[in-house]
């Protein structure tokens, strides 16, 4: 179970060096590589012999080195004034100006989006038989006092500072109500209980709802999944249905593509996708590796509007042309440091430049790191166009909340040392995390 953005920040102290575990390892990747070398899928016959040849090539590269500063990459030569290794907190600095720039060409009319998407041809309605995404969490709850239980803790909201670069950024939103994301969706977010955006959403949203590309920093549980995912929803309802241009009715032609690193952020971002997208009639699928493929192939066959899938078991349905990428128009990357530290770049830029995608600038793309090193740097150059960069919190190696001591014992001492800051703190009454390095003890405590 993930926490929320403001559990981390209220729990900074803890938050950190989980966060630094969590990013820092190298997992073990559940997804299943492509077994079929030899196959070239139909949309690369007669393709160049490089192109088919890389198409299987092997897909895993050794973990990416450590992170640079953010300078470099960013759009128009706005130079963030951050850089450093991972998330630790927060950064100075207010949000972007501008106003909302215009509705995306293409996604016109619409409101609620409830006409065009809610049935297929043939008259099937997806409503009849779509699971309530919903029903458990309304029968496990138990809401004593008829307050709104979103588990953020709002108080923390002015705290989070945030930085946007590039040009005619549009103008962050207090509320969902002032962004026109329609009623369809609305109604999810009222479900969903999300009273308020959280800075990520603030930001994120209007930049994606206006149609323009985005690399955005922030960590984990800062509410990045409802920040990729209500643009790309509301994107689809207000976009007329497109004629559907697969090749056989057995590919797929999602028009948004979730990639993320594992299984487990695959169900979770496709948990919460599907509540998003609950009698809309915009229909999520979760493809993912270390499971069997025929489950996935069949709600495939279903139909899928919004695709979420891990890069391994992507390309093995690519190359049975069980997916095509020629519909896309919304493609999101999360925890893409993650993706690159577990060695997926080569499978990652095979799907995005080397298949069947639309180029950047035709699609929309929305990068999302919680650290962004030179690998990530190099991405967001390769697939955006005209981004915007947004961090929230800052990239650095402390958090203000938290205060460093370095003391220097002998080692013979160092027990004795650092039982006497143990009890020192709890007669304090303050909270700490404690952290040993060889040859001294480091203390770490909340101000
Ligand atoms: N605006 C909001 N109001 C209330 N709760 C929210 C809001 N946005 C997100 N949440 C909840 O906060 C939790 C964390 O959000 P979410 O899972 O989107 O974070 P994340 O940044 O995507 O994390 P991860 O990196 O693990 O994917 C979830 O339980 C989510 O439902």
């Amino acid at each position: 179970m993930r926490s929320s953005w403001a559990d981390s920040v209220a729990n900074a102290e803890e938050s950190a060096p989980a966060t630094a575990a969590a990013n820092g390892s190298v997992a073990t990747h559940s997804t299943s590589r492509p077994t079929r070398s030899s196959y070239v899928p139909p949309h690369l016959r007669g393709r160049s012999a490089g192109a088919a040849v890389e198409a299987q090539a092997g897909l895993v590269a050794p973990a990416q080195g450590g992170p640079l500063p953010l300078a470099a990459a960013q759009p128009s030569g706005q130079g963030a004034a951050v850089g450093g290794p991972r998330w630790a907190g927060i950064v100075n600095g207010g949000g972007g100006g501008g106003s909302i720039g215009a509705p995306r060409q293409g996604h016109g009319g619409g409101g609620g989006g409830r006409g065009a998407w809610n049935s297929r041809p043939g008259g099937w309605d997806r409503r009849d038989r779509e699971p309530d995404p919903f029903a458990k969490a309304e029968a496990e709850e138990i809401d004593f006092d008829g307050q709104e239980n979103t588990g953020i803790n709002f108080d923390a909201y002015e705290d989070i500072p945030v930085e946007t670069s590039g040009h005619d950024v549009p103008a962050p939103v207090n509320t969902f109500a002032e962004i026109d994301l329609g009623d369809a969706l609305n109604d999810n977010i009222r479900r969903c209980k999300y009273v308020k955006p959280t800075p990520v959403q603030r930001y994120a949203i209007p930049i994606s709802i206006a149609g323009r590309d985005l690399m955005a920093c922030a960590q984990t549980g800062s509410g990045k999944t409802a920040a990729f995912c209500f643009p790309i929803i509301s994107g689809i309802l207000k976009s007329p249905k497109p004629h559907q241009r697969s090749r056989s009715t057995r590919t797929a032609c999602p028009l948004a593509l979730i990639l993320s690193p594992t299984r487990e952020l695959s169900v979770q971002i496709h948990e919460e996708a599907r509540k998003f997208a609950y009698q809309t009639g915009v229909r999520v699928v979760v493809a993912y590796g270390g499971a069997p493929i025929t489950n996935q192939l069949r709600e495939l066959e279903r139909g899928v509007e919004i695709l979420v899938a891990t890069p391994g078991r992507l390309m093995d349905l690519l190359e049975r042309a069980r997916v095509s990428l020629q519909m896309i128009k919304y493609l999101a990357l999360d925890e893409a440091d993650r993706m690159l530290d577990m060695g997926f770049e080569p499978q990652i830029r095979k799907i995005v430049e080397g298949m069947d995608m639309p180029q950047r600038g035709e699609r929309q793309t929305m990068l999302f790191s919680a650290t962004f090193p030179k690998e990530i740097q190099r991405m967001a150059a390769d697939f955006l166009a005209d981004y915007i960069f947004l961090a929230v919190g800052r990239v650095g190696s402390s958090t203000d909340l938290i205060v460093q001591r370095v003391e220097f014992v002998l080692d013979s001492d160092k027990r004795s040392y650092l039982m006497d800051l143990l009890h020192a703190q709890k007669a304090n009454g303050t909270h700490g995390k404690v952290l040993y390095f060889s040859g001294f003890v480091m203390f770490l405590s909340r101000t």
